[in-house]
């Protein structure tokens, strides 16, 4: 592994890993990886083109030929597929439980791993996900496992969906987020838990502001890295 900087931040739905990443990256100006959206894209394109979620082939032979791109757009970044922005359409339910169903496949994993071992370029990379510290980038030197209780992570679901003006209930948001999470903790690939030289983090009762805060403090530490 080069000297390029690296932090890896691993965790459940809902525990506000991508809300976190998102302003570490846009602070430090580094690469952002959002792995999550490899697997939902593979998992919308999976369901577009009515390949069974079990069909551990095909669905990695799709992964190897799906055309994405991430392209920023001042405020975020859009997800195109074969050229057409997505990002909207893979934060539904259908998607997220899809996406969590093709990620418990071996082919499946080994076929987005080069895509994403590519985002490591300078000056930086912050990694979101599942697996990030423990088998995409191992190696990594800051390593974070953000978790928050199943409430706590279901009500912020939920509250973010009330303000988009989406009718929702909280009972359902927290038995799909209890699902989700019971799948990606307990399959045998690459399984949903903290690397052993992760610092853990429970954000249940922490601002985002905290929450950064802690993590450039490690970031700090492990990185002489000189924060403003
Ligand atoms: N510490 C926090 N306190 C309050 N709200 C938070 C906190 N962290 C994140 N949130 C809010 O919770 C919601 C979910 O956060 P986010 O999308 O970042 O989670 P995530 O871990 O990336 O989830 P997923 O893996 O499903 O993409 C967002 O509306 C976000 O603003
Ligand atoms: N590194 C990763 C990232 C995501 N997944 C799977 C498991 C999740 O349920 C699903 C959607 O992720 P999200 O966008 O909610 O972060 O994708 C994974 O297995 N490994």
């Amino acid at each position: 592994m080069s000297n390029i900087n690296l932090v890896t931040v691993d965790g459940p739905s809902g525990s506000g890993k991508g809300t976190v990443c998102h302003i570490i990256a846009a602070r430090l100006k580094w690469n952002l990886l959002d792995s999550g959206a490899l697997y939902r894209i593979l998992a919308f394109a999976a369901l577009q083109k009515k390949i069974s979620l079990d069909d551990q082939k095909s669905l990695a032979n799709l992964a190897l030929n799906l055309n994405v791109s991430f392209q920023s757009n001042g405020v975020g970044v859009d997800t195109l597929l074969a050229g057409e922005n997505v990002g909207d359409k893979l934060r539904t339910e259908t998607v997220a439980q899809a996406a969590s169903q093709v990620a418990s496949l071996q082919l499946v994993r080994d076929a987005l791993l080069t895509r994403q071992k590519a985002f490591y370029k300078e000056p930086g990379l912050i990694a979101d996900g599942r697996d990030m510290g423990t088998v995409v980038f191992p190696d990594a030197p800051v390593k974070i496992f953000l978790d928050a209780s199943a409430e706590q992570r279901a009500l912020r679901r939920f509250n973010q969906l009330q303000s988009k003006g989406f009718n929702v209930s909280l009972a359902e948001i927290l038995s799909e987020i209890k699902e989700r999470d019971f799948r990606d903790r307990n399959r045998p690939v690459a399984p949903l838990k903290p690397a052993e030289d992760a610092l853990v983090i429970d954000s249940t009762s922490l601002t985002v502001v905290q929450v950064v805060d802690q993590i450039f403090e490690l970031m700090k530490l492990k990185l002489k890295l000189i924060v403003e």
